[in-house]
């Protein structure tokens, strides 16, 4: 991989290498564009086979919290992290204490926060040594675990998407098949149930299944059998790349509205579910959650603040819709579209020089 390529064709800014010997540091850190505001993004712990995985990883996703930030209204740019490692075996303090002492090297360009294989407790031995760290526990006056505003977010996207498609944005009645009952998708079944949805679940985590089938009375399903199950709503809050080629032609729902990050395995398969007709849900708008409640933390953690400004993504969903009908396009080309738009168009009013520094020239 030509690394300077990459980064010139898709304007990132700059990529950390970090390299602790005695904690078994390595970690990547990728600033991919500040226009907006500092880089904010999780941190991810992955036992990534080669180094070049870990580093396409860390690109793509720093890229993709660029536009998530912006399609939230943020004023935040996009970046995030990788640590090399397996989470379950190669946590330490030294790790994560050596990780925070290059994060605040950055001077505040990079914020971290948590994701997959990092939790609150790492975000707080990472706050031994940084100021700029978020989703650290509540007891410091931070905003915590992420997921259950996350949750919230998906709930109120998956509103906007049932009024999209079915006229009405009521989920009382109304089959959703969730794939995956983690952190995110317990607390979704949560609100769902509350609102009267009939909910089918499948997990490759039994114990997960279990308790949403007896908190919530899920039906449950094997994993291969979610696709194709009769209901109206199919939410992906597993993996990425589910929305491809072998699942499509299984599915029966009307809308897609789901938590997991990188849905679509290419960009042709949002084309495609566009051309059957479905409402999908664009997956970096409708999980904007948990990224709007660390980025409140900026400012003096409030949590009503925060709830309030998740609860717009339901009005952001169908302002991406309005879009794609304006330019007659998919709704994951549409939500592209409104995340450069705002961006370009922040970046042209910042070009005015600013003595504190503040806001200086940029391109
Ligand atoms: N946690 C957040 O705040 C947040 C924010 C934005 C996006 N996301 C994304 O949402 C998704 C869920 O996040 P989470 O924090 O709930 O993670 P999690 O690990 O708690 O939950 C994921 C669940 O999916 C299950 N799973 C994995 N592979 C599966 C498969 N093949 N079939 C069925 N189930 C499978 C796991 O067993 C687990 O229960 C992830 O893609 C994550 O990147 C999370
Ligand atoms: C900042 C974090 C809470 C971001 C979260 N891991 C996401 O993918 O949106």
């Amino acid at each position: 991989m030509n690394i300077f390529d990459y980064m010139q064709k898709y304007d990132y800014e700059q990529l950390v290498f970090c390299q602790d010997e005695n904690s078994g540091l390595k970690a990547i850190i990728c600033i991919h564009d500040t226009t907006l505001g500092p880089a904010l993004g999780g941190t991810r712990m992955w036992p990534y086979k080669t180094e070049e995985e870990a580093i396409i990883d860390v690109l793509r996703l720093g890229r993709g919290m660029t536009y998530k930030n912006a399609a939230a209204g943020l004023n935040i740019g996009g970046g995030k992290a990788v640590i090399i490692g397996d989470p379950r075996q190669h946590k330490s303090e030294e790790l994560f204490r050596a990780f925070g002492r290059y994060i605040q090297g950055l001077n505040g360009r990079y914020i971290t926060a948590e994701d997959v294989g990092t939790t609150v407790a790492d975000m707080d031995m990472i706050h031994l040594e940084t100021d700029y760290v978020t989703g650290v526990s509540p007891a410091f006056g931070s905003s915590g675990n992420p997921s259950p505003v996350t949750a919230y977010g998906v709930y109120r996207g998956m509103k906007a998407a049932a009024k999209l498609a079915f006229g009405s944005d009521s989920l009382s009645g109304r089959v959703v098949a969730v794939q995956g009952v983690g952190n995110v998708a317990y607390n979704l079944c949560r609100h769902l149930h509350e609102e009267g949805a009939h909910l089918i679940v499948t997990d490759i985590n039994e114990e997960n299944v279990n308790r949403a089938v007896n908190d919530f009375g899920a039906k449950a399903v094997g994993v291969n059998d979610i696709f194709g199950v009769e209901c109206d709503i199919f939410s992906p809050c597993a993996l990425g790349a589910i929305i491809n080629d072998d699942t499509i032609p299984l599915l029966k729902a009307k809308v897609i509205a789901g938590a997991a990050n990188n849905q679509l395995k290419e960009e042709r398969h949002g084309d495609l579910i566009h051309e059957m007709g479905l409402i999908y849900a664009p997956d970096y708008v409708i999980n904007a959650g948990g990224v709007i409640n660390v980025a409140d933390e900026l400012q003096g953690y409030n949590r009503e603040r925060a709830l309030k400004k998740v609860e717009t993504i339901y009005d952001t969903i169908l302002k991406v819709y309005e879009i794609a009908e304006r330019d007659g396009m998919p709704s994951y080309k549409a939500a592209d579209r409104m995340a450069e738009e705002r961006i370009a168009s922040v970046g042209k009013s910042r070009n005015t020089f600013l003595q504190n520094g503040k806001t200086v020239y940029h391109r």
